[in-house]
């Protein structure tokens, strides 16, 4: 009755609107190739749920949750599966094979023209990733450990002050693990536990990283604002990776070539590298350098978190620990700082940090590709090419079928058993997998 009153060329339009709609539903719900997966009702109308989700802030609770809801196989955007199936998550990460990188990376790689993590051509990742990889080789790195000690040596002179005072101690860690990154990149701590103050820094990080986190799942969003922003101005914390972030980066490099250092720092090993292979410009090194300040710092810092965190709240697990180390201090096999290789030697220490890095893995969110050519099977479900599928390290850090029914518990011990440890290790995804696994990560793990 009402459509009656209205002019006819809205009645029309109207018309055309919700038909549409009702045709966009029905065919997502009942016709699409992935009708059949199950997953959040909006979720399979729009990317704008997992973007949702994500802005949120507890997205990595969020996705454990709709794995035990779903199952194993669940659709979180009308072309985007999140996957914690262990076949399907081996396919996906296996060195070599063609899932690349989806489309959500443009958003990480922004206007850089060097960025290890966001490239998404592997031809190009690959010619960059040879270009840096001697400076971040863990022998290479072994030779920075009297940098990480005098790091060390001043945390505890540090806490020793405060002793009776109470402290968090995650904000220690974090100070500690943005100085450990800045001794091994640019021969110098950034300063930050001396002064007891991150300047600004890690809410400026956490802004921005939250941006990127979000920004992924709808691209367009980024996209249009970059066109806009000579009108709009700028909106998006995300654009400080290659704004801010970028600066920061670059007045250390310029600063620890002023002052000299340590060849073989991380800067000094990519200038080597750089008059090797002209190719590598002065914007890559500082691109470089830009993920270990953003990036490198905050895992680092997030996983010591996590490790101290669960240690902490198992009082029996850490006694456990005590003990290893002081046996080991006992027969003289410890230093008063322990070295790389002393530490190695403790499996016990071993297995609390794999098992803090598979409860509270630093990147939370889901790690997508492509489906190649040919699709892919999981289970009963046919995924076709150009699907977009990934996965969490938190969700897939749970699954019973990997990790036993004891899987939410903080049990180190799982990882003391050879046969076992060698299995998990297939699973242990807080590096991520494949060719784009983490350059950070000592290569003898
Ligand atoms: C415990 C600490 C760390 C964790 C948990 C971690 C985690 C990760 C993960 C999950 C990825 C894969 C991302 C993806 O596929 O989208 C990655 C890649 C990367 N990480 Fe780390 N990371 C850590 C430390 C570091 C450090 C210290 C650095 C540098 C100093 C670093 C530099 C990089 C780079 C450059 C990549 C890109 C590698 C490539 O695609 O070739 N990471 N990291």
């Amino acid at each position: 009755m009402q459509f009656t009153s209205l002019p006819f060329h809205l009645v029309v339009v109207s018309s055309f609107l919700i038909l549409s709609i009702a045709a966009y539903v029905v065919y997502q719900c009942f016709l699409s190739p992935l009708a059949k997966i199950p997953g959040p009702f909006l979720a399979k109308l729009t990317n704008l749920y997992r973007a949702r989700l994500t802005l949120r802030g507890h997205s990595h609770r969020d996705y454990i949750a709709l794995h035990e809801k779903y199952g194993k196989v669940v659709r979180m955007a009308p072309n985007e599966l999140s996957i914690t199936d262990p076949s399907g998550f081996r396919e996906i990460y296996k060195a070599g094979n063609k899932f690349v990188k989806s489309a959500s990376y443009n958003v990480m790689q922004g206007p850089c023209p060097f960025d290890l993590v966001g490239e998404r051509d592997e031809q190009v990742h690959s010619s960059q990733r040879k270009l840096v990889a001697r400076a971040y080789a863990t022998d290479s790195l072994l030779h920075l450990e009297q940098n990480v000690d005098d790091v060390i040596r001043s945390l505890l002179a540090k806490l020793d002050s405060v002793r009776d005072q109470k402290i968090d101690l995650g904000e220690w860690l974090q100070l500690f693990a943005f100085d450990v990154v800045g001794s091994i990149s640019f021969s110098r701590p950034f300063g930050f536990v001396e002064s007891g103050d991150d300047q600004g820094l890690f809410q400026r990080i956490q802004n921005t990283i939250a941006s990127l986190a979000w920004l992924m799942h709808v691209p367009w969003v980024y996209h249009l604002h970059a066109m806009l922003r000579p009108v709009i101005g700028n909106w998006l914390a995300i654009t400080d990776k290659d704004g801010f972030f970028y600066e920061y980066a670059s007045k250390e490099t310029v600063g620890r070539k002023d002052r000299g250092g340590d060849d073989r720092d991380m800067l000094g090993q990519l200038l080597t590298a750089q008059s090797e292979k002209s190719q590598l410009r002065d914007a890559d090194i500082n691109f470089m350098m830009t993920t270990n300040v953003m990036a490198g710092s905050d895992t680092t810092s997030i996983s010591l978190r996590g490790i101290f965190y669960l240690l902490l709240t198992h009082p029996e697990k850490l006694q456990c620990l005590m003990a290893e180390l002081e046996t080991q201090k006992g027969a003289g096999q410890l230093s008063d700082i322990v070295s790389a290789a002393q530490a190695k030697a403790c499996p016990y220490l071993q297995a609390v940090i794999y098992e803090g890095m598979r409860l509270m893995p630093p990147v939370a969110s889901v790690i997508d590709r492509d489906v190649p050519a040919g699709g892919m099977t999981i289970g009963p479900y046919f995924i076709p090419a150009g699907t977009v599928v990934g996965t969490t390290a938190w969700a897939l850090h749970r699954v019973p079928e990997i990790w036993g029914p004891d899987a939410n518990e903080f049990r180190p011990e799982r990882w003391l058993d050879a046969k076992a440890e060698s299995n998990l290790k297939r699973f242990f995804f807080a590096f991520g997998g494949g060719s784009r696994t983490c350059i950070g990560r000592s290569k003898s793990d």
